[in-house]
């Protein structure tokens, strides 16, 4: 992480109640579990929110570039749906935002956003609704469950969302799993990427991604990661997406000769996702691979190494009222 400096803002020095929630980010997908499957990564977003007399909004970070900080915020709107459905009132809102998730790389930032601000509107009012409706309702903000799921719960989460109801299972991958992605300086939207999809699918790629879906589920319920390689397959989505991501054939066709246990689109892209036995002892070549082949395609992109994240969104009660949130997460990264 790279925190800013001192000076970010008025410490909550009001006396009012804040509360303050950390949400991982998330990677979707995993290859054939198109809307489905979600992962929670060790990369993260921190929310303060507190209720106010006049809404102000104060991002930090590298990632917040563009992001509004009026009442059009999403996270000042997911705020007030929970108010809403929870029957309270609170138009007026301090709330203040540190990521490292990157925007619009397939690294769940709206769901981060999403998921942190329905926690943290939750925690202010006394946990009105429960874990499962607010899971319901990051879902139907979302559209798909799969990084909402992951960053609200933690684990790996396999889920669906039907246009009404959502229902998961987690299920927490061994410590032995890591996580190296390559993230092109490139945004890709997911609405972009979305719109790159037929309408219908042939039958027999419904059924080639029921089948290495499932295998792949088996697969971490059963440390079996050896079928990983075989199972993270897609016919749905990543053929489409292909062209959006210079490069992102050819990984995906070699990233297992060069030590990856299996690779997928991140997500809507553009990252590139690589799952490792951290035993193997392979990450730097294949590393190198990924950032190579990108290069190769006039890409170039950042490598980070992450992991499973076992916890969804948390609510933080050792965090001072009397610091800006940026102490605070300092003070969390030196513990
Ligand atoms: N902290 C935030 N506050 C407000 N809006 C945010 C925040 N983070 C993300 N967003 C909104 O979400 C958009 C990015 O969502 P999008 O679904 O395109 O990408 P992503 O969530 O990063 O990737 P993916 O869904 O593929 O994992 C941003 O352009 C912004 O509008
Ligand atoms: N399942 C979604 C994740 C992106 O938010 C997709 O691939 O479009």
């Amino acid at each position: 992480m790279s925190l800013p400096g001192n000076g970010n803002g008025p410490a909550a020095g009001d006396g009012r109640r804040k509360v303050y929630v950390k949400v991982p980010a998330s990677t979707a997908n995993l290859g054939p579990g198109f809307d489905a499957l979600g992962m929670a990564l060790n990369l993260y977003a921190w929310i303060e929110m507190g209720i106010a007399d006049r809404t102000e909004i104060r991002l930090y970070g590298d990632q917040m570039e563009g992001v509004p900080t009026d009442k059009s915020n999403l996270v000042y709107k997911v705020a007030q749906q929970v108010f809403e459905k929870a029957g309270v009132s609170h138009p007026e809102l301090d709330i203040a935002m540190y990521s490292d998730i990157p925007l619009t790389r397939g690294l769940g930032s709206s769901a981060s956003a999403i998921v942190g601000a329905l926690v943290a509107a939750n925690a202010l009012i006394g946990s009105a609704l429960s874990d499962y409706e607010l899971f319901q309702m990051a879902s139907a903000l979302e559209k798909h469950p799969d990084n909402v799921g992951a960053s609200l719960f933690g684990g790996l989460t396999v889920a669906f969302w039907d246009g009404t109801r959502a229902e998961h299972i987690r299920v927490v991958p061994e410590d032995r799993l890591e996580v190296l992605v390559a993230i092109p300086r490139f945004q890709l939207a997911t609405e972009k990427a979305r719109n790159v999809l037929p309408a219908e699918v042939p039958m027999k790629d419904a059924v080639f991604n029921i089948g290495h879906a499932s295998l792949l589920v088996a697969a971490f319920c059963t440390g079996r990661y050896d079928q990983i390689r075989h199972a993270m397959k897609d016919a749905l989505h990543q053929p489409y997406r292909a062209p959006l991501v210079p490069g992102m054939s050819d990984i995906l066709e070699q990233a297992e000769v060069h030590g990856a246990l299996g690779i997928a689109l991140s997500g809507a892209g553009p990252t590139l996702l690589a799952l490792l036995d951290r035993e193997s002892g392979r990450g730097a070549e294949l590393e190198r691979f990924l950032t190579d082949t990108l290069k190769l395609h006039g890409i170039e992109a950042d490598t980070m190494r992450l992991k499973p994240c076992a916890e969804g969104a948390t609510v933080l009660t050792h965090f001072d009222p009397h610091v800006t949130l940026i102490d605070n997460i300092k003070g969390e990264v030196r513990a």
